[in-house]
């Protein structure tokens, strides 16, 4: 019989690849379709986490609820919580289950509550309180790798559990980060950051200013002179802390990073 250390050390030679795709490349259906169709190419064990921030907004705005957003992130009250539930968890991860399921890719959708995967704490009440939103604590590492031996694609929305019947808002780049750092004790694991960008732009107004190589000293320089700013914020931060916590290589780029035959990021120590 295979013991539970055996199982580790096969898993360790393993590659796995987690790829976050960003809200703006979900809304456009032609850059959906590129990604998706990169995505069900790339060998071995694989995880899909997706954003959707923008429709959440967009919904928002139709039921006439106001959206505040603080460093990329977003103050979630109760009604909030509602639609995200229904943007993130129902109309956007079971669309893109769909599309992969069409593309012969055996996927599942998932919220942090399903098989206690994502556990998360609300954040703590500082200058602001962002209400419904969870900072994650535990990732269920032997759940997620339970599907990924039978060859199932985990897709994972930006939802995470409290432990107590409570669903929280979590960004989707922490999730991923989050999930990646949590499976490289078992796996070699790569992170990709797909959005509508090439990269981390040096000069925002020109989007061929790609940053090909990004360590924190650079990264440090260009928050303070402001290059960097919004959702790049908490997409960096989460990056540099993969990368100090056991994630091997980690790519930001747009819907054709998956190929890396354009220009992209690459975070470096
Ligand atoms: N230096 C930068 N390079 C690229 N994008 C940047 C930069 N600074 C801020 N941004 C903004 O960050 C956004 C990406 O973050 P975010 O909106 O969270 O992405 P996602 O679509 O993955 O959710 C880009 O759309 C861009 O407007
Ligand atoms: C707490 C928090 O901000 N959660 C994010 C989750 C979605 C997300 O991250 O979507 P994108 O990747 O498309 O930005 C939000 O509600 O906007």
């Amino acid at each position: 019989m295979f013991s539970i250390a055996n199982k580790k050390k096969v898993r360790m030679q393993q590659k796995l690849k987690i790829i976050k795709i960003g809200g703006k490349l979900i809304e456009n259906e032609q850059n959906l379709s590129v990604f998706l169709d990169d995505f069900v190419k790339l060998k071995g064990a694989k995880i899909l986490v997706h954003g959707g921030g923008n429709m959440a907004t967009e919904v928002a705005g139709k039921l006439g609820f106001e959206t505040k957003m603080l460093d990329g992130r977003r103050i979630t009250d109760k009604n909030s919580m509602e639609v995200i539930t229904m943007v993130y968890g129902g109309l956007i991860n079971k669309n893109i289950v769909a599309k992969l399921q069409h593309l012969e890719c055996n996927a599942i959708g998932l919220c942090g509550a399903d098989g206690n995967s994502i556990i998360s704490k609300k954040r703590p009440v500082k200058e602001v309180d962002f209400g419904y939103v969870g900072d994650i604590v535990k990732i269920n590492s032997a759940f997620i790798s339970s599907l990924l031996e039978q060859k199932i694609v985990p897709v994972f929305s930006a939802i995470s559990y409290g432990g107590e019947g409570q669903l929280f808002n979590t960004n989707a780049d922490s999730v991923a980060s989050e999930i990646a750092r949590a499976l490289s004790h078992d796996f070699e694991t790569e992170l990709y950051y797909c959005f509508e960008k090439k990269g981390v732009l040096a000069n925002a107004d020109d989007d061929e200013s790609v940053i090909e190589n990004l360590d924190r000293r650079k990264y440090k320089d260009l928050i303070e002179k402001k290059v960097i700013t919004d959702g790049m914020l908490p997409k960096l931060q989460n990056c540099f802390e993969a990368l100090e916590n056991g994630v091997e290589r980690i790519f930001l780029g747009n819907s054709e990073l998956l190929q890396k035959k354009s220009k992209h990021t690459k975070i470096i120590a």
